[in-house]
């Protein structure tokens, strides 16, 4: 494409070079070879991507897109000037692909909590009804059978647009995507436009990024002045906010407060819920094989979205009361002596408070958790996420998660700190297959293991590297040992 084309409706100084310039792809990391490539050099919160000029144009860059002056000493390179890289990359993007996410229905999803399970409790449902999908998110990428490794839970602006232009080759008809609040302050989805946007919880994380809650919660409201339909979780005390200054008609769910699609008569085991589902139109009960109460509002969430989508009620009650359960959330396994071990991404103090009060309404004997915080993430959420567990549990094994460049034994010392808040026994092993298996030795008949924060995660990050590391397979292993 020419670069004349590729800059339509974008605010840029032509500081040198040919206008007419061929772009063949639009990259943002230097070491990405090209061949006619448009390299865009981005201020980073490590590194500034201006520094990397040289070395793009030696791997191939013709044009280069900058925010500060620069020298460019090679022959045959345009450099153009814009104001803020990020959001250009976006806009970039977004013509090179030529507008991808108005060729299908892309449902967008946000929210601190909830947000892989809803793309895949969506997922299935449209699956069952025919539908080729794509998925954008945590756990993985993926266009219909085909499952591409995935980076982030939302991808840079151009890996994004990149990734929806080849959905829609693919005839996908419906991309559900996660959308992190990182993703709304970064740029990464400008240019998206959101059939539906999804709105699922709020409660603290990512407060090194954002600083205050209130800065959290407006970086995930800009969905809904992206989106035709927004669906909103009432019952968050943050609702009002994604309302607030919303472009798109909204729709609401909830339990407690009234709503469009709202839940009451909830009964919850271990085996799943069951509910009656008051819409405007009719009321319906509701059966689905996952435990939880956050399963009630993942599942009024994707009901009402399924709906909106056009889906008849009665497939999708059926394709919910059929569905399977999201890998490495509430996962759970029996062992022969009778104790169970359930393996779950909680790694937020509302996640894991949630799993427990979960665990505690069906667990008839001791309740044993294992968990760690992740490094070089939000450190205010260590000693509350420590208070939690040791609220609900009768005895905690405090681990490592993915230390990062952290010193692990200090993130073991801040959780350990709210965890003394309560009489509670407990333990500090940093290893985490030591401390897995300690857990689950020492279980007897009835009791339930909670193994929290890594879900579905086959890797451990450490300082230095990067190693396999699967909750599951070590449960798995173990339980298979006992027989
Ligand atoms: C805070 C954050 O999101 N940072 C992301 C951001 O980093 P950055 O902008 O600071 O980049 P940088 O490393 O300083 O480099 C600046 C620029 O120089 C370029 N560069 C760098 C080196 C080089 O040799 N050549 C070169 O061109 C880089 O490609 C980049 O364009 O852009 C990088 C390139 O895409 C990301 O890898 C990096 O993710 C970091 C590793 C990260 O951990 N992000 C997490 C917090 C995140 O995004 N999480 C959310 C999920 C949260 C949730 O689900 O709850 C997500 O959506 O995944
Ligand atoms: N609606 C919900 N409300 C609160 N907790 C939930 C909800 N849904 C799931 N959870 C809990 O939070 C954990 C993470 O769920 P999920 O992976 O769906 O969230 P996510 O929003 O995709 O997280 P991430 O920010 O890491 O992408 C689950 O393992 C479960 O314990
Ligand atoms: N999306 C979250 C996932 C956290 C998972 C946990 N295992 C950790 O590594 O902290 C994040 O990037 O903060
Ligand atoms: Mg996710």
């Amino acid at each position: 494409m020419k670069l004349i084309t590729l800059l339509k409706d974008i605010n840029y100084d032509l500081i040198c070079g040919e206008i007419n310039q061929e772009v063949d792809s639009i990259i943002y990391d230097s070491r990405v070879k090209t061949v006619n490539g448009l390299f865009i050099a981005i201020k980073g919160f490590t590194v500034d991507g201006h520094k990397y000029i040289k070395a793009a144009i030696e791997n191939g860059a013709k044009t280069v897109v900058v925010e500060d002056p620069v020298t460019i000493e090679e022959e045959g390179i345009t450099v153009i000037r814009v104001n803020n890289t990020r959001i250009v990359m976006a806009n970039l993007a977004t013509n090179f692909y030529n507008h991808p996410s108005l060729k299908l229905d892309l449902i967008g999803i946000t929210g601190t909590n909830g947000k892989t399970s809803i793309t895949f409790l969506l997922g299935q449902i449209l699956e069952a009804y025919k539908q080729k999908i794509g998925i954008i998110g945590t756990i993985e990428n993926r266009i219909g059978t085909t499952i591409l490794k995935s980076q982030h839970t939302t991808p840079e602006s151009a890996d994004l647009q990149k990734l929806l232009h080849t959905m829609c080759e693919e005839e996908v008809s419906h991309c559900l995507m996660e959308v992190s609040s990182h993703a709304f302050e970064l740029h990464r989805v400008d240019g998206c436009d959101f059939k539906i946007g999804i709105f699922t919880n709020l409660t603290q994380d990512h407060l090194d990024f954002h600083k205050t809650m209130d800065n959290y919660a407006k970086a995930k409201a800009k969905l809904f002045k992206l989106c035709q339909i927004g669906i909103i979780n009432h019952d968050s005390p943050y609702a009002h906010i994604m309302k607030e200054d919303a472009t798109c008609k909204v729709m609401t769910y909830g339990i407690d407060t009234p709503s469009d699609y709202r839940a009451s008569d909830i009964h919850i085991t271990a085996q799943g819920v069951t509910y009656m589902l008051t819409t405007p139109e009719e009321k319906y009960q509701v059966e689905v094989p996952i435990p939880g109460k956050f399963t009630v509002y993942n599942t009024l969430a994707v009901i009402c979205a399924a709906k909106q989508l056009g889906l008849p009620m009665d497939h999708i009650l059926h394709a919910l009361k059929n569905v399977k359960g999201v890998p490495g959330r509430v996962q759970s396994f029996i062992s022969t002596k009778g104790y169970s071990v359930l393996v779950d991404y909680a790694h937020t103090p509302d996640g894991l408070e949630n799993v427990l009060e979960t665990i505690k309404q069906f667990a008839k004997g001791r309740i044993i958790t294992v968990f760690g915080c992740g490094g070089d993430r939000d450190n205010t959420k260590r000693p509350i996420m420590g208070e939690v567990a040791a609220m609900y549990s009768d005895e905690v094994i405090i681990t490592s998660d993915n230390p990062r460049s952290e010193d692990p034994l200090v993130i073991l010392d801040q959780v350990e700190v709210g965890v003394k808040r309560h009489v509670v026994d407990y333990v500090k092993m940093e290893d985490r297959k030591e401390a897995i298996m300690h857990a689950l030795s020492r279980a007897n008949k009835d009791d339930v293991v909670l193994i929290a924060g890594k879900g579905h995660e086959n890797y451990q990050i450490l300082k230095d590297r990067i190693i396999h590391f699967d909750d599951s397979e070590i449960v798995r292993d173990f339980i298979q040992g006992e027989q």
